[in-house]
């Protein structure tokens, strides 16, 4: 039975040729931010109120001038075409189907504004990687165009972590074809199938702006996230100028990085170490969000991803102070285990757990959860 996102974990495990799983669920060196992201989340407790009106639960919250149903969305996956063609789309309406926002990444196999039109009455933000500049002006404007409504520049990749898994398993462009692959397909039929029946564009091209920018080179550039390491604090000024709306960033632990992100006009920002998929030495990200939230003094929205599995993690980083979550694997174990019902499915359990959490708590809306944090709980910072 799939009663949980690890549960669909498992299920993708088996469905996934062994490559794209280990990409996906893959992390940094030895994986201990990874482990961390999900121990310091399970060690933090919550006392409950009893005896209050949960009736109604709204989980309701604003963002931007934006409703949202639930107060997470699915974080920016790059080559989520790996996991099922078209897998951008499929999430994006998703995300609109349960009332959540999604980010769409820099590194989509579809062209970005193929994946506004899956939903366009939704809330979609554009993920931004720097890798050229003329590259990212000229998907900041698509994305304008398209009708993105906030854009979140990616800061924790200066270089790709270090990824053995996918060293092992020869995931890099150019994609060559071994015995090893082959037998990964092979024993992987109904996803081999699929994607062959999707056809060679759906890999082949790995950049939101699609043939546009879809050279060779920056493919492979991207792949190995070969970032533009020039990029720096002044230079986020043309950005805040090029984009008209929110500005987030994502990918910051450190609260002097809160305050210099407060002085550079920044609308937004999400703790996130990228699920531990790149410095294995850095603190969870619920350790490092109290931090954050005390520097900012609510002048900006904080979110929070890395490591969220459960309702009950949701209302820890609200009780922390984030003002809502963002999650990565669980919705691409979701999507790999059954497609657009399997994401339904796990946005639905993280809904309906955080709606017994919320009950069992006595706190029926977002905003009663966020006063937890000034009560005398055991929780740890
Ligand atoms: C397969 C995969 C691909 C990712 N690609 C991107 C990306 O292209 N851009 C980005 O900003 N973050 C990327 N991330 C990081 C996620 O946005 C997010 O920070 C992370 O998945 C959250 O942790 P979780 O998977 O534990 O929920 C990726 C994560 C995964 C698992
Ligand atoms: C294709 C990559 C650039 C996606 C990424 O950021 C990741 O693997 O963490």
């Amino acid at each position: 039975m799939l009663l949980n996102a690890d549960d669909f974990r498992e299920e993708a495990r088996r469905l996934l040729p062994r490559f794209v799983f280990d990409y996906v669920d893959g992390a940094a060196d030895d994986g201990d931010c990874l482990r961390r992201n999900r121990s310091d989340l399970e060690s933090l407790t919550l006392a409950p109120r009893v005896l209050r009106d949960t009736t109604v639960i709204d989980t309701s919250i604003e963002v931007f001038g934006r409703q949202w149903r639930v107060p997470f969305g699915i974080a920016p996956t790059g080559l989520n075409g790996l996991v099922q063609p078209g897998g951008d789309a499929i999430l994006s309406a998703a995300a609109d189907r349960a009332g959540a926002p999604f980010a769409l990444s820099t590194a989509s196999n579809m062209r970005l504004e193929d994946v506004r039109a899956a939903a366009p009455g939704g809330v979609q933000w554009m993920q931004l990687y720097v890798m050229h500049r003329e590259m990212a002006q000229r998907i900041v404007q698509r994305a304008q165009k398209a009708g993105y409504q906030a854009l979140v520049l990616t800061v924790d990749v200066p270089v790709s972590g270090n990824r053995e898994l996918d060293a092992r398993n020869g995931f890099k462009m150019p994609f060559r074809p071994t015995p090893k692959l082959a037998w990964d397909l092979i024993t992987h039929p109904r996803w081999a199938l699929r994607a062959a029946r999707a056809g060679a564009p759906d890999f082949a091209n790995i950049t939101a702006d699609g043939a546009d920018a879809g050279s060779a080179s920056m493919q492979a550039a991207l792949l190995a996230r070969a970032m533009d390491r020039s990029l720096v604090w002044e230079t986020l000024a043309r950005l805040r100028d090029d984009w008209k709306g929110p500005l987030l960033l994502k990918g910051l632990l450190h609260p002097h990085d809160a305050r210099l992100a407060v002085e550079h006009g920044v609308d937004g920002l999400i703790v996130s170490n990228h699920g531990g998929r790149q410095l294995d030495a850095s603190p969870s990200a619920i350790s490092a969000l109290p931090g954050v939230v005390a520097a900012v003094q609510g002048r900006m929205p904080v979110f929070m991803d890395s490591g969220i599995r459960r309702g009950t993690h949701i209302a820890k980083a609200i009780a922390l102070g984030a003002t809502g979550v963002f999650v990565g694997r669980p919705v691409l174990y979701g999507l790999a285990a059954r497609g657009a019902v399997g994401v339904d499915r796990v946005l639905g359990l993280l809904a309906e757990e955080l709606v017994r959490t919320m009950t069992l708590l006595g706190t029926p809306r977002i905003a009663d959860l966020r006063s937890l944090i000034d009560a005398p709980l055991n929780v740890r910072q």
